[in-house]
């Protein structure tokens, strides 16, 4: 029997044994067939069942799942998630399996630490010294105590903190110089640490982090990679599931944040080679970085559906490649010519699929990568040799249709290297105009999706408050992946030394933030990827359209002013006056959906909409038909 028949056997039928038993009359073979039963259960419950039965559901109905395990992933965990999904390609839908709330995972990767500094670091950190009762628990969870009383006696043992003995030698140094100690000699007095990643406990995936102002912090994440994680281990436990959920016609959404420096690119693309500008990707795939491998199973999938899976499914793939630099958005695979034809319809442009090239095989998408690699602006700060200097978009774009089916299911890849946030004074960028641009580019970037992140996770009098996805093109580009139907994952690139203590502690707290964010996994099948945007801005019209309503109301002035006979005459006129700034925001609003839509109106054609020229219900500062007193 194929080991596609024993596992359609198992799922199909577990009660068959029991069946059986109840055939045996004599005592003897229902022993044989209780014994064998027992091992049979013990079969079924093994992870080498799951791994079959997962097959199982690739072979019959489809549904791809990963070749190998995660970190601390089991074949089990992965069939529970799969099962649900079991009628995603059959015209009989399953409700459950089109439509899921699942949170944004936050995986940490931290660089691992250079033996010998480099000649990009910065100066050494200062110490700092911690409160008695973070001292404590530091004790506590490294030596695994579970009380302060306890982490007390280990403090006073170690005899570091206001000891008998650290106070006597005080009071002698003081007698002896006959001054007084400063506070500023006391404090370099007292145990102290420096700052930046104090520990890590992969066990728990936590991350402790020491800094100036706030003390011990403690982190928790989905993941934590440890020290010197693999890219192998780094794509399998971050990027995996995405490519999964992405091969089975959801939106998957990868991106990296951290500071500049700290391995976005590495994690993403895998380390640059100085002697060969071109990624080769024919050698040392072990150095492949995620965008690489994801773009290899993605084209694996297919081919081996096409050849072992019983449903028949159409699948064509194809990538776009952008650079996203302040306002700008450039196309990589066309010599960085601007995307749309204008800068606000640039992220239009990209989401509906403009910029795509087709992609037939991983090595036609290689050399798409490359003729994008050597069109990216890179170059050389005090923090990084080769420096991003704007954030790059990767999506892939796979239109499937199955044959059971009938419609095409649409899902997109979004791989993201965002800039790092960057000091200008650390990566003395400010010593160099351009260098400085780009910071600046960048931050205020990173800054609009720490806004909307914080807005993903606020609700105002119980409903959710409005996200500003718009308020940057990095953010409208990324809403399906923030609080959209894609699934998604960020991976939090940070240094470990102590110089870079503060913004490790900004790109731990960024991950706290975006960690507590849930999505809103749905197939899109044909509808636009435009429509979650849309629905953003409709409900902004919709408040502005409230705002106006409540606010607004009729003023009646009298002017004096001489007509055209020179004579004086009090003219009455009124006004609407008391939502002027909802009115603006509105027009804003109006000429940004507009411009999404590409139904190109001008404000002055703007009179038909609701809120422009409509007198009776707002009219923007409408002047009524003056009156002669
Ligand atoms: N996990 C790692 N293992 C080994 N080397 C690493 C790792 N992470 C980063 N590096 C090295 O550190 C240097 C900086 O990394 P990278 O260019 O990826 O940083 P970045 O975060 O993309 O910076 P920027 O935002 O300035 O582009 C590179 O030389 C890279 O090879």
């Amino acid at each position: 029997m194929s080991t596609s028949s024993i596992t359609t056997l198992v799922l199909e039928d577990e009660s068959l044994l029991f069946s059986i038993l109840s055939f045996c009359d004599d005592r003897t073979s229902r022993n044989e067939v209780l014994f064998l039963s027992k091992r049979f259960l013990d079969l079924l419950t093994s992870e080498v069942s799951f791994r079959w039965r997962l097959q199982c559901l690739h072979i019959v109905h489809g549904i791809y799942s990963p070749p190998t395990l995660g970190l601390k992933q089991t074949w089990k965990d992965i069939y529970l998630e799969s099962y649900p999904q079991r009628n995603l390609w059959s015209a009989h839908k399953n409700s459950k399996s089109d439509s899921e709330s699942n949170k944004i995972l936050a995986c940490m990767r931290l660089k691992p630490v250079l033996d010998e500094p480099s000649e990009h670091q910065a100066a050494p950190a200062e110490k700092i010294v911690l409160p008695l009762h973070q001292r404590l628990a530091l004790i506590r969870m490294s030596q695994n105590l579970k009380s302060n009383r306890e982490a007390l006696r280990v403090l006073q043992m170690q005899g570091d903190w206001f000891t008998a003995q650290w106070q006597q030698e005080k009071s002698c140094n003081e007698e002896a110089d006959g001054k007084e100690i400063t506070p500023q000699e006391e404090v370099a007095g007292l145990p102290s640490l420096i700052g930046g990643v104090h520990s890590i406990d992969h066990e728990n995936n936590r991350v402790f982090v020491v800094d100036h102002t706030k003390g011990l912090r403690e982190f928790s994440f989905d993941h934590v990679l440890p020290d010197l994680s693999s890219q192998d281990m780094t794509y399998e436990t971050c990027a995996r599931p995405l490519v999964t959920n992405f091969v089975n016609g959801f939106n998957s959404t990868c991106l990296a944040y951290g500071q500049t420096g700290s391995g976005k690119s590495h994690t993403m693309f895998g380390p640059h080679d100085p002697s060969n500008e071109l990624m080769s990707f024919d050698q040392n795939s072990s150095q492949w970085g995620i965008i690489p491998r994801a773009c290899y199973e993605v084209f694996q999938a297919l081919e081996y559906r096409q050849a072992n899976v019983r449903i028949e499914i159409d699948a064509s793939v194809s990538m776009s490649y952008i650079e996203i630099y302040g306002e700008s958005v450039s196309d990589l695979l066309r010599e960085r010519a601007p995307c749309g034809h204008s800068k606000v319809a640039a992220q239009r442009y990209v989401l509906d699929g403009e910029a795509e090239k087709s992609v037939a095989s991983f090595e036609d998408t290689v050399k798409l990568l490359n003729q994008g690699e050597l069109q990216k602006r890179t170059a050389s700060t005090a923090m990084n040799e080769r420096s991003s200097r704007a954030h790059t978009l990767l999506i892939l774009t796979l239109k499937q249709r199955a044959h059971t089916l009938g419609q095409v299911v649409t899902s997109r890849l979004f791989l993201l290297d965002l800039g790092g946030s960057e000091n200008l004074k650390k990566s003395k960028a400010n010593t160099n105009a351009q260098r400085t641009k780009e910071a600046v580019n960048i931050n205020l970037g990173l800054l609009a999706l720490k806004r909307c992140t914080a807005a993903l996770n606020s609700t105002t009098r119980g409903k959710k408050s409005h996200v500003p996805y718009l308020d940057s093109k990095l953010t409208m580009l990324l809403s399906e992946g923030l609080g959209g139907n894609s699934k998604s994952c960020v991976i939090l690139c940070a240094a470990q030394d102590p110089e870079h203590a503060k913004e490790t502690l900004d790109t731990v707290a960024f991950g706290r933030a975006i960690s507590n964010v849930s999505n809103d996994r749905k197939r899109s099948d044909e509808e636009s990827m435009l429509k979650h945007l849309l629905n953003d801005i409709d409900m902004s019209i919709a408040k502005c359209e409230e705002n106006i309503r409540r606010n607004e109301r009729w003023e009646t002035k009298t002017v004096k002013q001489t007509n055209a006979y020179d004579e004086m005459e009090t003219k009455v006129t009124t006004l609407l006056v008391g939502a002027e700034s909802d009115r603006l925001e509105l027009e804003k609003l109006l000429r940004r959906r507009a411009q999404l839509t590409g139904t190109a109106i001008d404000i002055a054609d703007a009179e038909n909409i609701v809120g422009f020229g409509n007198a009776h219900s707002y009219g923007m500062g409408q002047q009524m038909v003056p009156k002669n007193e």
